[in-house]
């Protein structure tokens, strides 16, 4: 008796939904904007929200300033209601009329401007108005260039869907747990991954089939097309439809017409909701750099830290050795706030677990580039970038971890005396970065370098710690294209030794890849500099000794280090909250780690400097300091132990599946 109910009831839901897509269809073909065009500025009634559109009738949607006012599924827009998203933000209001109409859709707006929900949008709807089932497999994959990134979309895709019936997953993380993904990925309608993990599948999931695909999201776009993805990219391309809906989101998008080629857009919609904007930044986010020579970086962001003791920060550092050390050691310091660190070299499950605690605490977090793209984490006061970003995109998505979706934020940067070329770009009009010169007070800087070297002395691991760090700071700079920026022969042989006695070590490490030879001209400088590039075995840096530029006394005028009403508050209780990975590597209490030593012939294999790696592409360092690549150092993540979610959704370690969105 009761079967036929349900079978009733279902058929009655089924009616209503080929209702509302038929409604849906013929209101998103009749109002649809022109291709090309932007959406009026919103009209000063906009906010009242309109009643929905009765049958047959077919309201424009390309001017509206409402969720509710586009045509949109009821779950849909149930489910952003629920989750508090009412009024579009300008890329919404600019990306969603187009993509609805399925058209290919390259955007490109500030951070933390809603870019995700202009893409996850037209997903669930896509698939809803295709009456896409689970049975129908991969309708829609989602790239992402960072498994945390693929989490965070993921997140996003289950707060819209909630009331759909798709299936979805996210494919990150290492192979452990291959079987089961291979049995389940041809049941998800929905795959948020990252690139090398889906050509994975090409190769080895015998009946993987994406042959129905209808749509292709690149997020972080110009970092997926990137040099570092290109075979992976290629790839998945060439195995899925060539008709397909594709959209490509970042806050520095790709203008290269070859990378576009190569996604095979079809008239795409250019929407760069910003490009007349005065910043490439957000309007909420105060900018500012300090000069500040290599041997005072530490003691700069100790004295920043403790004047900062009621913020939330992220302090970005080049390597996963320099993150380690100085996490290690400043805990060691007790600056009176919780600290954390995020690296390549931790598991996915760890990286996560910090995420959410970070999100939830006042702290800082010590992090590699790593987090530099896409990641949303709620309300961070402070962007401190200890070593110079090695590029402008770079810069714009580290500074945007704060100030998004307006709320204010701020951002430091020290740069090195020889590294200001990199504020002269900054500065250039054409960068449209509001930065600020604050100049250090000397008197007021805490010098902390002798109490690193007591801590050293006590903890001898860290001492061979500070040494790696040592190494692959000098190793990231010499390994960046930019040498008007980048160019370890303006330091002197005493910066290096001053650098690392703030590091608190004793003598400073002799770098094979370093050799100090004065009065060398520039041509000869240039032609080295080739020779060195040929012969990567033994590379060397020609030293130019410079006059070391001491710290300059301020004027007055500055507030960073030292804010006007200074709410420190040297609560050290805040220390028992400290998260403690529990990450084998970051442990300083393992063997301690060998370094080469100039003069001391080694059997170790040499260091490895990739000197065609393409510009621009991030360079990342495995434990030995040696540059990996991109999804290289993905796949060095270890996924161990279970994730713990409140949901009811199946999880495993580097893969979980969700057999409904709901
Ligand atoms: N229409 C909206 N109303 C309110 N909040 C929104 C809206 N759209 C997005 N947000 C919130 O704004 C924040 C930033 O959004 P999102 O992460 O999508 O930014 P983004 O543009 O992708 O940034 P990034 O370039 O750094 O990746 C998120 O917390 C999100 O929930």
């Amino acid at each position: 008796m009761r079967r036929p109910q349900r079978r009733g009831a279902a058929k009655q839901t089924r009616l209503r939904e080929a209702d509302e897509i038929r409604l849906l269809d013929e209101w998103i073909e009749a109002g649809k904007p022109l291709p090309g065009t932007k959406p009026p500025p919103p009209s000063k009634s906009a906010g009242a929200g309109p009643a929905p559109p009765a049958a047959g009738e077919h309201p424009e949607y390309s001017a509206c300033t409402l969720f509710d006012e586009l045509p949109l599924s009821q779950k849909t827009k149930d489910a952003l209601r629920k989750a508090g998203f009412t009024e579009m933000s300008e890329i919404q209001r600019a990306a969603l009329p187009h993509a609805l109409c399925g058209r290919d859709v390259l955007g490109a707006a500030k951070t933390g401007s809603g870019k995700t929900l202009a893409f996850v949008i037209p997903v669930i709807e896509k698939l809803y108005r295709e009456r896409w089932s689970p049975e129908d497999g991969v309708g829609c994959i989602i790239l992402s260039p960072t498994n945390d990134l693929a989490g965070q979309i993921f997140g996003v895709i289950r707060t819209v869907g909630k009331f759909h019936n798709f299936t979805g997953g996210v494919i990150v993380g290492k192979r452990k747990g291959i079987a089961v993904e291979k049995e389940r990925v041809n049941s998800l309608n929905i795959l948020v991954c990252t690139p090398g993990r889906l050509v994975q599948h090409f190769n080895e999931t015998a009946n993987f089939n994406c042959s129905q695909l209808q749509m292709l999201v690149l997020d972080e776009a110009d970092q997926i097309l990137d040099h570092g993805f290109k075979s992976q990219v290629d790839a998945i391309i060439s195995q899925i439809p060539k008709v397909r809906q594709t959209l490509l989101f970042s806050a520095t998008q790709t203008k290269s017409v070859k990378d576009l080629a190569r996604v095979s857009l079809r008239d795409p919609e250019y929407i760069s909701v910003h490009e007349e904007a005065r910043t490439a930044t957000p309007d909420t986010l105060e900018q500012y750099a300090m000069i500040v020579p290599l041997e005072q970086k530490l003691n700069m962001l100790w004295s920043f830290i403790k004047r900062h003791l009621n913020s939330k920060t992220i302090v970005f550092l080049s390597s996963v050795k320099q993150v380690k050390f100085v996490f290690e050691v400043f805990k060691k310091l007790r600056p009176g706030i919780p600290l954390k660190c995020m690296h390549g070299r931790m598991t996915h499950v760890v990286q996560q677990a910090i995420v959410a605690d970070f999100n939830e605490s006042t702290s800082v977090l010590f992090s590699t580039d790593l987090t530099s793209r896409g990641l949303d984490i709620k309300n961070v006061d402070w962007v401190v970038q200890v070593d110079c970003p090695e590029s402008i995109d770079n810069y714009i998505h580290r500074v945007g971890r704060t100030a998004r979706y307006n709320k204010k934020g701020k951002s430091l940067m020290f740069l090195c005396p020889e590294e200001e070329a990199m504020l002269e770009k900054l500065k250039a009009t054409e960068s449209k970065i509001p930065i600020h010169i604050r100049k250090p007070k000397a008197e007021q800087l805490e010098q902390i370098s002798q109490n690193i070297a007591s801590v050293l002395v006590k903890f001898p691991n860290l001492q061979q710690l500070g040494k790696r760090a040592f190494i692959t700071y000098l190793k990231s700079v010499y390994l960046q294209k930019d040498k008007k920026v980048f160019d370890l022969s303006r330091f002197s042989a005493e910066q290096f030794a001053g650098y690392a006695a703030s590091l608190g070590l004793p003598v400073t490490p002799t770098i094979r890849f370093i050799s100090h030879k004065k009065n060398v001209s520039k041509k000869d400088m240039v032609d080295l500099d080739k020779k060195q590039m040929k012969s990567s075995s033994k590379p060397e840096v020609i030293i130019n000794p410079q006059v070391n530029s001491d710290l300059t006394v301020g004027d007055g005028d500055d507030d960073i280090l030292y804010p006007k009403k200074p709410t420190a508050d040297a609560n050290m209780d805040g220390l028992a909250d400290v998260f403690c990975p529990k990450e084998p590597a970051t442990d300083t209490n393992t063997e301690p780690e060998k370094i080469i030593e100039l003069g001391k012939p080694s059997k170790k294999k040499k260091l490895k400097i990739n000197v065609h790696r393409p510009v621009g592409t991030r360079v990342k360092y495995d434990d030995e300091g040696n540059a990996i690549p991109p999804l290289a150092s993905l796949a060095e993540e270890v996924a161990s132990e279970p994730v713990v979610h409140k949901d009811k959704s199946l999880f495993c370690p580097c893969f979980y599946v969700v057999y409904s969105l709901a």
